[in-house]
């Protein structure tokens, strides 16, 4: 078993608490993606997993194995923890296949165990895809391919866990795409528990199991991609992995009366009075041109479709509520409206009520 437990663990650099309280329970074999805006303290979280940087309060334990807690902390190399770091960093004078093999026991000196270590190198390179460039040098690599070699040499010595920070920021956008979907697959064919730092929503939503989303040093959030998306903790979760419309109304019975009609509603973090004034969020997805969705034909709203913009597989559309503000919707982009078109709108999934600010 490889489950990691970080316990209430709080980390400093100098006088900033950059890590707040944390606790997080990782099951062996998970991919987690930390997520957060820049300056949240996901680096320091990863650094303080690794033994990189001590933790103040709280405890960190591997498989059981307790590694972090205050005044104690476990050496990186004593860890069995794999990292894989933004860029690819490596050395430049060994060829592939040495850079893969260099944490593989028997690398310098134990010439009995040369065989195995090839056999386990060779294996490596060609779960990466890279079986045929074992002798290339790195300068003679693509970025893409330099951070398969990346990922292979944090692999080879079998660590109980996988550190992956931004692994895949410094990529042009497709070899992201396309990469980052590979590296996922081959975490959960190894059955690698792998925590993946990002600030970016589409990778940590689409990777990883569980998605622990971070705001100043505290843990905002800690649910499946689609629980933060669907059902965000926070006014700021929502905003924050992914597109929001935003809208003033007032509660009843469960229900928001806002300009998009009344939109059935789940409060969030607060149980309104009738009456009350609320802030009703949505996804730009559940906002649809279906008034066949709607119960009573005075229910919904008629919109105005004010600009569209494409974006190949689906198009944002900025709809003019004829009694109220412009709202976003998102469509598939197969049968999309004109500019002017007229609709009458209906909110096809449960809004978000918070708490008027
Ligand atoms: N070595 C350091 N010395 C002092 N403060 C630091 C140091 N490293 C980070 N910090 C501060 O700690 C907080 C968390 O930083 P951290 O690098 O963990 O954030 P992050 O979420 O990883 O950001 P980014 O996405 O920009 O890398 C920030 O306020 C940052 O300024």
């Amino acid at each position: 078993m490889s489950d990691l437990v970080v316990e209430h663990v709080s980390v400093t650099h100098g006088s900033t608490l950059a890590v707040d309280d944390v606790s997080l329970s990782i099951r062996s074999g998970e991919l987690v993606a930390v997520l957060g805006p820049s300056g949240c303290g996901k680096t320091t979280l990863l650094l303080a997993i690794a033994g990189l940087l001590p933790v103040q309060e709280g405890t960190i334990a591997v498989g059981g194995r307790e590694l972090s807690r205050s005044g104690r902390t476990v050496a990186p190399e004593k860890r069995g923890v794999g990292w894989v770091p933004q860029e690819a960093s490596l050395f430049p004078h060994l060829s592939v296949g040495e850079n893969i093999g260099f944490a593989v026991p028997g690398g310098r000196g134990g010439a009995g165990r040369g065989a195995a270590r090839a056999a386990r190198i060779a294996e490596l390179a060609q779960l990466v895809g890279l079986g045929e460039l074992t002798n290339r040098a790195p300068n003679q690599l693509s970025g893409g391919q330099a951070q398969r070699v990346a990922l292979a040499r944090a692999l080879a010595p079998r660590p109980e866990l996988l550190l992956l920070d931004e692994p895949f920021a410094a990529l042009d956008t497709q070899l992201r795409t396309g990469l980052r979907r590979e590296v996922a697959e081959l975490l959960r064919d190894q059955g690698t528990t792998s925590v993946l730092v990002t600030h970016d929503q589409e990778e940590a939503l689409t990777l990883a199991d569980r998605v622990a989303v971070m705001h100043d040093g505290r843990l905002a959030q800690f649910g499946t991609p689609e629980e933060v998306y669907q059902q965000p903790a926070s006014d700021w979760v929502a905003s924050f992995v992914g597109d929001v419309v935003e809208l003033t109304g007032t509660w009843r019975a469960g229900r928001v009366l806002c300009a998009l009609g009344s939109v059935e509603a789940t409060a969030v973090g607060f149980a309104p009075a009738d009456g009350a004034t609320v802030r009703l969020m949505l996804r730009p997805e559940w906002i649809v041109p279906r008034p066949d969705l709607l119960a009573q034909a005075a229910a919904g709203a008629d919109a105005r479709v004010a600009a569209i913009s494409y974006a190949g597989h689906d198009a944002m559309i900025t709809a003019d509520l004829v009694d109220g503000p412009s709202v976003l919707m998102r469509m598939a982009a197969v049968e999309l409206p004109s500019v002017g078109d007229d609709l009458r709108l209906a909110v096809q999934r449960p809004g978000l009520a918070f708490a008027a600010a």
